[in-house]
């Protein structure tokens, strides 16, 4: 339970909330019937019921931004109706739900549910008791939307940015090794799943360290982002390239194999022996290919590959090697879906 709490943060948000939500709101509920207002002591508890299965909802199924709507939804005209029933008391409800919804939806989405309880509120008219503190509440209300907007917008941006600055390679602009080993492991369960082969090919550049020596670090670079687009004009859109380290690349080829596979590699090798180039001539490049085996582990496949690239480069580099075809026997296929 607390691994989930620590590993979700909309499902600690939702609990968090909730949570708050039932306390709070448990004692005015009571207080509503025993001061006799029905109507108040319903709403009050339709809105507790209502958090309380979002928050199991929530447990149940992990699908969070469904429940984080429909508390936002639920707290929000909630309170409407609340101020609307009871009047003055009611309006202080809907300031904490105004910042509340940032936590559960998107920046846009909670301004439009902010918005629109605003104007309910308003339109409705029931909670005020005069006309200064109708336009004193809504001014005040959307000054807290307003001000939780450029909070939780500059949140969105700059988790994004951290997002991106933790997967993405700088120089190249492809994935890094962090998020292809989270990316192999989506494709192994995919593969069990569905039966789709993949092929996971390790491309070493060849005597990179002089190209390094001989015409400086700028140049070494220049190739590596000219492999990254030859390698990217080259593929399918649902191929997936990834930076390893150094001069060493993953590309992640679903749905290729037999003698697909060996065409497609075949055409790569040929793409990079013409147009990959340093100042002093060609650049060319080592292959490893595994394709996943049947309840294969991912550092296993990984590692097939890489003894194929091993081999391929023991073996005089500018080759495609094949993980079956050097004496690793291949783990039987993942078997094909039906139908
Ligand atoms: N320019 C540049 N060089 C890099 C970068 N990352 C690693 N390198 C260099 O890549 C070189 C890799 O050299 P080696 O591992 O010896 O490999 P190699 O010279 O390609 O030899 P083989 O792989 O055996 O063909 C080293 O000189 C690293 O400094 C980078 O981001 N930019």
């Amino acid at each position: 339970m607390f691994h989930r709490l620590k590993n979700d943060f909309r499902l600690s948000i939702i609990t968090l909330l909730g949570i708050s939500g039932l306390v709070g709101i448990t004692p005015f509920a009571v207080l509503r019937f025993m001061q006799g207002n029905l109507l108040a002591g319903v709403v009050d508890s339709a809105i507790l019921g209502g958090i309380a299965s979002s928050m199991a909802y929530a447990w149940l199924t992990g699908d969070t931004r469904r429940t984080g709507l429909a508390m936002a939804i639920i707290s929000s005209y909630g309170a409407v109706v609340v101020g609307s029933i009871v009047g003055d008391p009611g309006l202080f409800w809907l300031y904490p739900c105004l910042v509340t919804t940032f936590f559960l939806v998107g920046p846009r989405i909670a301004v439009g549910i902010n918005l629109s309880a605003i104007l309910a509120m308003m339109v409705v008219g029931l909670a005020f008791s005069s006309q200064e503190q109708m336009w004193s509440f809504s001014t005040t209300a959307v000054v807290v939307s307003a001000c939780a907007y450029v909070f939780a917008h500059r949140n969105h941006s700059q988790r994004r940015r951290l997002e991106q600055l933790a997967t993405i390679d700088p120089l190249t602009g492809v994935k890094n090794r962090r998020s292809m080993d989270e990316e192999l492991d989506v494709a192994a369960a995919n593969a069990e799943r569905s039966g789709l082969p993949y092929a996971l090919v390790l491309l070493d550049i060849d005597h990179f360290k002089k190209i390094n020596d001989e015409y400086g670090h700028g140049v070494g670079d220049d190739v590596l982002t000219e492999l990254v687009a030859l390698l990217e004009s080259n593929t399918r859109r649902s191929d997936q390239l990834f930076r390893y380290g150094g001069e060493e690349f993953v590309l992640l080829l679903p749905g290729v194999d037999g003698v697909n596979l060996r065409a497609v590699m075949n055409n790569l090798q040929q793409v990079l022996r013409k147009y990959l180039k340093h100042p002093g001539g060609p650049v060319t490049a080592s292959f490893g290919v595994a394709l996943l085996g049947h309840g294969e582990s991912v550092d296993s496949w990984l590692a097939r590959a890489d003894n194929a690239l091993y081999t391929a480069k023991e073996t005089g580099r500018d080759r495609i090697v094949y993980a079956e075809e050097v004496g690793q026997p291949m783990p039987e296929p993942v078997p094909r879906a039906a139908g």
